[in-house]
Parts: structure tokens; C-alpha cells; sequence
């Protein structure tokens, strides 16, 4: 079973006083998008956020059919890194996917592929620079420009917040810092664009950017 971490936690400042998550991007929530669009490739649903956050995030998610967990920050304000840790502490899945919530466009056929990858399922590309070997910890996308894709990856719930854990207590919030302590997939564009185009990564921390999503959808 999979499980998916839906992180909130975090105060949008470039967006403006609104929260990006529960923002209605053409008329729908952008957590609530994120979360239908995880619904075919999941069994449960953990959404990471603050406790002032939890009621409008439930309404947005009204109806959901898959089992919702809320993890709430029990000190807030500690950065994405601490939110998937909490996020991953609750999720039951053998693997959960990490995804923000400002990445509406996530594509589930992505997800599908890092979990596969991740349990080696889905065998290595020859040229893959994987760190370890099947079953992995986690499977992280890495993008042409070397970028990491932290908050859209997956990884062994326990094994990440444990991760995390021990980053957090040497001081590191980086959101790299936990793929220290994990063995991970490193799942390459090229892997990527046989599955899926690149729109599943864009996330939106502006409001120029989200009336420019809008627009594609309406
Ligand atoms: N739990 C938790 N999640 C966070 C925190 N900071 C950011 N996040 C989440 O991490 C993801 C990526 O963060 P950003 O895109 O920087 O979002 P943000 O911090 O709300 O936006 P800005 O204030 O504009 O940087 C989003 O899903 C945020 O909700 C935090 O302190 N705690």
C-alpha cells in the first residue's frame, strides 16, 4: 500500500495574504487538486499543515474518497524539511509520495514510476545514478540543471522522517540534507519524459503564476 504526503505547512508569502493551498485555481483548491490527482495511485492521504490551516484545508478536501489524516506541526514555521518529516511519521503506506501543495499539475503517472522505481520494480536505466541499490529508501527526480525534486519524490515513510529526524538535529533544515542517510533512485529527466512532461514539477509561489495556470485551465 502507498501512502502520499501532502505538505501545507507553509505561510505563501510570495503568493499574499491568501494560503496557496486552499486557493481555488480555476475554481478548485490547489491542495484539492494535488490530492485528486494522487487519488489514483494511493490508498490514504496525509495532509502536513498547521492547526489554524486544518478546517479550510478539510473543507477544500470535502468528499475526498480516499482515508485523510491530518499531521499537524506541532511547532510551526520549522520549514518544509520538518513538515515531511511530520507528514511521513503519520503516513502507514510501505512508500508514501511527498508532494507540495502548490504543484496542482502532478501527474499520477509520475508518482507510479518513482514508486516503482523506488522498489525496484521498475529496473534501473543503464547510465542511472542511482546511490545504492533496489529497494531503495526513496526515488527522487533530478532534473536536467541537476535540481533535486525533494517535495515531489518518494520515499519509505519511516526511513525519511527518521532521516529527517537526525538532519534536523544537527542543525541542517536544508531540504537535501535527509537523502544523506537514505539510499535513493535518482530518476533522471530523460527516465521522467518517457512517463510524463516536465508540467508535473511546476509549482506556483506567485499570484502572476497562478492567474497564468488559470488560464491554461479555463
Ligand atoms: N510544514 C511546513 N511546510 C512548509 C513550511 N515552509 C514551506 N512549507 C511547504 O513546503 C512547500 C514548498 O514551500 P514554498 O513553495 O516555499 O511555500 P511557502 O513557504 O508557503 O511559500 P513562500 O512563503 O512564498 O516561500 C509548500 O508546500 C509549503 O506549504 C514550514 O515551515 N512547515
Amino acid at each position: 500500500m502507498h501512502s502520499a504526503v501532502i505538505i501545507a505547512g507553509g505561510r505563501s508569502t510570495r503568493f499574499g495574504d491568501e494560503d496557496k493551498a486552499t486557493a481555488p485555481l480555476a475554481g478548485t483548491p490547489m491542495i484539492r487538486r494535488v490530492a485528486d490527482r494522487l487519488e489514483p495511485v494511493v490508498d490514504e492521504v496525509v495532509v502536513n499543515c498547521r492547526d489554524d490551516q486544518r478546517a479550510a484545508i478539510e473543507d477544500a478536501l470535502s468528499g475526498y474518497e480516499q482515508p485523510t489524516n491530518f499531521a499537524l506541526d506541532p511547532e510551526t514555521d520549522q520549514g518544509p524539511m520538518a513538515g515531511i518529516r511530520n507528514g511521513c511519521r503519520a503516513a502507514t503506506g510501505e512508500y508514501t509520495a511527498v508532494v507540495a501543495c502548490d504543484m496542482p499539475f502532478v501527474d499520477p503517472d509520475a508518482i507510479s514510476y518513482l514508486f516503482d522505481r523506488a522498489s525496484g520494480e521498475i529496473e534501473p536505466p543503464a547510465d542511472a545514478d542511482d546511490e545504492g541499490t533496489p529497494p531503495f529508501d526513496g526515488a527522487v527526480p533530478r532534473l536536467g540543471d541537476g535540481w533535486y525534486q525533494t517535495t515531489q519524490a518518494v520515499y519509505r515513510p519511516d526511513a525519511m522522517a527518521d532521516a529527517c529526524d537526525a538532519a534536523l538535529e544537527r542543525g541542517d533544515r536544508k531540504i537535501l540534507a535527509p537523502l544523506e542517510d537514505l539510499t535513493y533512485a535518482v530518476v533522471s529527466e530523460a527516465e521522467l519524459e518517457a512517463v510524463t512532461d516536465l508540467t508535473t514539477f511546476e509549482n506556483i509561489n506567485t499570484k502572476a503564476e497562478f492567474d497564468e495556470a488559470a488560464a491554461r485551465l479555463e
